[in-house]
C-alpha cells in the first residue's frame, strides 16, 4: 500500500487495462495494469498511450531505462533533471523489490519539499508515475532488483542533479539503516535541500 504523508484521499481512474491511484500528494500517481493470467504464464500491456494518457499521463516516452542492484538496501537518487531536460518517469520492478521514493521540488507548489512513497515489486505490479519537477529515488528490498522506468526527457548530464537521499528535513522513511545503504559516490555526496543552487 502506499506510504505518504498529507491528508488528501486517494482517488481511483481508469481507462482500459490501467487504474491509477492518486497519493497524497498531487501529481504522482500509483498505477495498477491488469494482468492476464493463463496456463502459459502471465500477459500485461505494460504500456498503453491511449489509456495511460486517459489516466493523466499525457507525456510522451523518449527513453527506457533499467538498472539491477545488487545488493539489498541499495539506494539510487535522489535524482532529478532540471529545465530544459525535466523528465517525468513511470517506474515498476521487473525483479525484486523497492520502496519507490518521489519528492516535490515544483518551486510554487504548496507541497514543496514532501515526498510519497510506495513499495513497488514484481510481485504487486505496481507502477509509480513521477511527475517532471520531483526527484525520484529508490531503495531495494531485495538482492539483484531491476528496475525499469520510461521517461519522457533524454539522459543531459548538465542538467542531471542529486538530492541526498538522507536530508533530515525530507524525512523520508527508508526503513534502512542508514550506515547499511550502498550507495554511489555521487549519491553520497550530493547535496541537502537547502543547499541545492536556488538556479535549479
Ligand atoms: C541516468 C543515466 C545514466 N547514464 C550513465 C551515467 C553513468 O555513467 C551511469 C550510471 O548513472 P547513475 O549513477 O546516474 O545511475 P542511477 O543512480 O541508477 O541513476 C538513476 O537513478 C534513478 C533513481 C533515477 O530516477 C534515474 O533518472 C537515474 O538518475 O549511467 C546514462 O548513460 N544515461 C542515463 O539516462
Amino acid at each position: 500500500m502506499p506510504e505518504g504523508i498529507g491528508s488528501v484521499p486517494p482517488e481511483a481512474r481508469r481507462s482500459g487495462n490501467v487504474t491509477a491511484q492518486s497519493l497524497p500528494l498531487a501529481g504522482p500517481l500509483l498505477i495498477s495494469v491488469r494482468r492476464f493470467a493463463d496456463a502459459r504464464g502471465v500477459f500485461t500491456e505494460a504500456y498503453s498511450r491511449r489509456d495511460f494518457a486517459a489516466i493523466g499521463i499525457p507525456d510522451e516516452f523518449v527513453q527506457d531505462n533499467q538498472s539491477m542492484s545488487v545488493a539489498t538496501g541499495t539506494v539510487r537518487g535522489l535524482h532529478f533533471q532540471i529545465a530544459p531536460h525535466a523528465q517525468g518517469k513511470l517506474v515498476r520492478v521487473l525483479r525484486g523489490r523497492v520502496l519507490d521514493v518521489a519528492v516535490d521540488l515544483r518551486a510554487a507548489s504548496p507541497s514543496f519539499g514532501q515526498h510519497v512513497a510506495a513499495e513497488l515489486s514484481a510481485a504487486n505490479g505496481l507502477m509509480m508515475w513521477v511527475p517532471p519537477g520531483f526527484a525520484h529515488g529508490f531503495v531495494t528490498r531485495e538482492p539483484e532488483t531491476e528496475v525499469a522506468y520510461k521517461v519522457t526527457a533524454l539522459y543531459a548530464p548538465d542538467c542531471d542533479r542529486s538530492l541526498a537521499w538522507d536530508d533530515p528535513s525530507l524525512g523520508i522513511d527508508w526503513g534502512l539503516d542508514p550506515a547499511e545503504a550502498v550507495l554511489s559516490d555521487k549519491d553520497r555526496r550530493a547535496p541537502r535541500l537547502a543547499d541545492l543552487s536556488p538556479a535549479f
